[in-house]
């Protein structure tokens, strides 16, 4: 945010508010001051007016005394001269001066002595004294003529204040002779001075020659009036020093301390000063008004124009924020077209351009460059028609996609294009219009993406899936190889067509041909067979690829027909079977486009090969199991197909025939259910045993029939294994039993098991252990070898006979089979060796631990008539590992950890300890 700083344009107006608002209050204080001057001024005319009034006022007064006076004084000096006063005289005298006095100011007269001789009231006769007055005694000592005025006096005939107006009375000879005054009454004055409009507050004061007052009115008294009283404020005593006859000064008044404006003025010819005042409060009531509704409209101006300041700058402040988000907007937008511009410029898997509304290329990114191969400078200008292939420019798809955008707002499709070497791709399109504010349409945004290797994949996969469903539903071959070409050209590699042949009689048979070529293969091939003479036979032989990119001299004569023929430059064979085996038939590609890239054609045509080869071999197996079934079907023998558990799984007719059942009775059923005999469960085993380890099994059994019935049946159980060996399914085969084949089966059974103990015998032993390694090998499963070797088995034999031997062997057979599972073999290998072979998923644990049983199971005593034999066992174990062991050397092994047993003193087992362990192997073959 911009400060509230000195160079904005706020700080301008809050310097000029203030300015104003200064200005405004300057005013206001000049204003103020001179209203208040002139208040004062004016305070100081009306008391100017008043003292000038009041002067003339008492000095018409005193006149008028000094006249009456002066009259008295010559009537009373010529009675002197006469003889006698003669009061009658002066009072006719003053009768007729008298209207021109007070009634309250009496006209008196005294004589040189002082004692009153005139004047005086009745009653009080000449009792009354004046000659100790000061008035009194400077008159007699001052010859000077002329009126004088005496200080304030309490008059001792009235007893009130007094001012004594007086002259001096001489004889005849010049001597004094007395005064004749007139005692004036002060408060006579000061009721004179009550009619004066003074304002609330104002005074006026009469003071002598020496300050005295002499009377005083103030409109707030406080108090009788101090007669005679000498205070006065400095500013006064300052005022008089400067201007001893009129003058004006404020102060606050020595009597009553209210601040006046005063003037006072002295009389011209009297000695006395007036004094007026008006308050200062009184003066300066209008202006107070004016000075608080000048404050009243400052603080209003001044609080105006903090709002106004206030709202400036919480406006100016918005105003700031708005152009400081603005300029981060601006900063923000500008940064992400920066970056936009730099992303779509470094987008290098895509094509990013603008085009006009025109289809006009004007932009231009690296991607664009990369994918299409053409520069900026040779694309922008050129309309963008120049991506598509001609055959989508001649179907005015450019111009229909462009219209398609402005319609829709964008448009999307995945279609070839061509780079600018000519090279086709597949492509995903995108065209944005673009608009203005206005929704004029200003261009399009394209966004091209190769997606070849994808769609190669997706059309690939579509096509597997077609071919796939047309195999399931058992199409027509022809038809289904056709539909393994015909998507062909979708890959947008260029393919001018393709054609499937049957190289035996190649020239007569065209597999399936790529529409619309057919017909130019058909008229190729019969018009230059593709026989099967140099140097195509061996080729067909070798079923090697055969790639023919450009025309050469030393190409085979047909390659050469074949170009001319489709007008193509590169062909491609692939042939179609196994590698090193003889080709069921030829992929033949003609490629228009010179620039393809060789893999992904090969990729191509092997790819169709591998289709074909499914296809075909597919056909094949179809129609060997078609055989097989109606073999199975019509086959008279009764034939019982399981699956490698031995769960029923399908009858034929002759085995429904023969036993009465339906399929659906025994669907799911284990195929022991069908024998009598399997209620021994240990012969079931046996069985079961026997057909796993070699995989085939025969003999009588007992068999039920649909009704209950019981007949003998010989049954011959064979096993159906895959590639790999591993049991599919089991084929029983029934049939009657004949003599011969019970000669058959004893044979069989002296051959592989051993009669004393009715275990597999060294034959059978080392047939499974053969086929178990076989497994074994093959990484499906686990095998462990043991060699068990009775221990003092020969002492049986020397001390109980033969028999007791026989029934020590037998017993040791049972306890070993009770220690194994039923995938186990546990074999006789002669005399009182044993063999066991545990297979699945053995590990040395497990075989320790069985082992260990075993030792155990064999320790035990073995009740012989009344007696209890005791022998023991030695084991020796092996592991098969995951090199090719040979059986021998499983046993040689095997035997030498047992005979290690033995020399450690018999009663253990041991396992096989490498080849290391020489003196084992040496002793043994020492022993044998
Ligand atoms: N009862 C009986 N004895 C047999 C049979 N076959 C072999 N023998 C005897 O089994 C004995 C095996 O001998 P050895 O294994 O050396 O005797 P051993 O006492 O077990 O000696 P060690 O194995 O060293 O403990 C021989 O005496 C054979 O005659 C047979 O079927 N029945």
């Amino acid at each position: 945010m911009t400060p509230w700083g000195p160079k904005g344009l706020p700080k301008t107006l809050l310097w000029t508010l203030l300015g104003l608002n200064l200005l405004a209050f300057t005013l206001a204080v000049l204003t103020l001051n001179y209203s208040r001057e002139h208040y004062r001024e004016q305070a100081f005319v009306a008391t100017r007016n008043i003292a000038q009034l009041l002067e003339r006022d008492l000095t018409a007064d005193l006149d008028r005394i000094d006249q009456i006076l002066t009259d008295v004084q010559t009537e009373v000096e010529q009675q002197l001269i006469a003889g006698a006063l003669q009061p009658a005289a002066l009072d006719q005298l003053l009768s007729r001066r008298s209207y021109r006095l007070d009634e309250r100011d009496a006209l008196r007269v005294a004589d040189a002595q002082g004692r009153l001789i005139y004047g005086l009231p009745p009653g009080l006769s000449s009792q009354v004294q004046i000659a100790d007055r000061p008035y009194f005694q400077r008159m007699q000592s001052d010859s000077s003529p002329g009126v004088q005025l005496s200080e304030p006096v309490v008059s001792r005939v009235t007893g009130r204040w007094s001012l004594v107006v007086a002259r001096r009375l001489t004889d005849p000879l010049g001597e004094f002779a007395g005064i004749v005054y007139l005692a004036l009454r002060l408060d006579g004055l000061e009721q004179r001075f009550a009619s004066l409009d003074l304002g609330a507050a104002g005074a006026v004061s009469l003071r002598d020659a020496h300050l005295h007052l002499l009377a005083r009115h103030s409109v707030r008294p406080q108090g009788p009036t101090p007669v005679g009283e000498q205070r006065v404020s400095e500013d006064l005593k300052q005022a008089l020093a400067r201007a001893p006859l009129r003058g004006e000064y404020v102060a606050a008044t020595a009597l009553d301390g209210i601040e006046r404006a005063n003037s006072y003025r002295r009389l011209e010819r009297y000695p006395l000063l007036i004094i007026v005042g008006l308050a200062t409060d009184d003066y300066l009531e209008r202006w107070w008004s004016e000075l608080t509704l000048t404050s009243t409209l400052m603080l209003s101006f001044a609080g105006l124009s903090v709002l106004f300041a206030g709202h400036l700058r919480a406006s100016w402040r918005l105003r700031e924020q708005d152009m400081h988000s603005l300029a981060a907007q601006g900063e923000v937008l500008r940064e992400s077209e920066q970056r936009f511009r730099l992303l779509v410029q470094g987008v290098r898997d895509h094509a990013i351009f603008m085009l006009s509304p025109e289809g006009t290329v004007l932009s231009w990114n690296d991607g664009a460059e990369r994918l299409k191969l053409w520069t900026e400078a040779e694309v922008v200008g050129q309309h963008f028609s120049v991506f598509y292939p001609p055959e989508l420019v001649a179907a005015g798809a450019p111009e229909r996609h462009l219209a398609r955008a402005r319609t829709h707002g964008h448009h999307t499709v995945e279609e070839i294009r061509v780079r600018k070497s000519g090279e086709r791709f597949w492509a995903s399109v995108t065209l944005t219009a673009l608009h203005d504010q206005a929704g004029r349409l200003t261009g399009y945004a394209k966004l091209t993406r190769d997606i070849t290797v994808s769609k190669r994949v997706e059309l690939q996969e579509r096509r597997r899936r077609t071919v796939l469903e047309m195999m399931l539903s058992d199409a027509p071959l022809s038809a289904t190889l056709q539909a393994v070409l015909q998507g062909l050209p979708d890959q947008g590699v260029g393919l001018t067509s393709a054609v499937l042949l049957k190289p035996a009689s190649a020239s007569s048979l065209i597999l399936a041909a790529q529409q619309p070529a057919a017909g130019a293969w058909q008229s190729l091939l019969s018009a230059h067979p593709l026989d099967t003479a140099d140097p195509w036979a061996d080729w067909l032989q070798s079923a090697q690829p055969f790639l023919l990119w450009g025309p050469d001299p030393q190409d085979p004569a047909w390659c050469m027909a074949a170009r001319q023929a489709l007008g193509v430059q590169t062909l491609l064979l692939w042939p179609i079977g196994p590698r090193g085996a003889p080709a069921l038939g030829v992929v033949v590609l003609g490629v228009s486009d010179p620039t393809q890239e060789r893999t992904a054609l090969a990729a191509l045509a092997q790819e169709a090969a591998d289709l074909c080869l499914i296809i075909v071999q597919r056909a094949r197996s179809a129609e060997a199991q078609a055989l097989a079934a109606s073999v199975y079907q019509a086959l008279g023998e009764a034939i019982v197909v399981t699956s490698a558990a031995g769960e029923i799984q399908a009858l034929n007719p002759a085995f429904q025939q023969l036993t009465g059942y339906r399929t659906e009775a025994l669907q799911s059923l284990p195929l022991k259910d069908l024998a009598e005999d399997s209620r021994e469960s240990a012969w079931w085993a046996r069985l079961w045993q026997s057909l796993e380890t070699t995989g085939r099994w025969q003999g009588e059994v007992r068999t039920r029939f649909a009704h209950g019935e019981v007949r003998p049946q010989w049954w011959m159980i064979s096993t159906i294994e895959d590639e790999q060996g591993t049991a599919q399914k089991r084929l029983l085969i029934l049939s009657e039993v004949t003599d011969k084949k019970r000669a058959e089966e004893i044979i069989w059974r002296e051959a592989n098991y051993d009669p004393l103990t009715g275990l597999p015998n060294r034959r059978l032993f080392m047939d499974r252990l053969v086929q178990a390694l076989k497994r074994a090998q093959q990484g499906r499963e686990g095998l462990t070898l043991m060699l068990i070797d009775l221990d003092h088995f020969k002492s049986v034999n020397d001390q109980w006979g033969h028999e007791a031997g026989d029934v020590v062997l037998q017993t040791a057979a049972q306890r070993l089979l009770a220690c194994v599972r039923s995938t186990d073999t546990v074999a006789r290998w002669g005399g009182d060796e044993f063999t066991v072979l545990l297979t699945g998923a053995e590990d040395a644990a497990r075989a320790g631990a069985l082992a260990e049983r075993m030792v155990a199971s064999l320790s035990e005593p073995i009740a012989w008539e009344a007696e209890r034999l005791n022998i023991g066992a030695s084991i020796g174990l092996c592991l098969a590992g995951s090199s090719p062991d040979d059986a021998e050397r499983l046993l040689s092994h095997a035997d030498q950890a047992m005979y290690q047993v033995k020399r450690a003193g018999r009663g253990g087992f041991r396992f096989y300890a490498g080849e290391d362990d020489l003196s084992a192997s040496l002793t043994k073959a020492h022993k044998a």
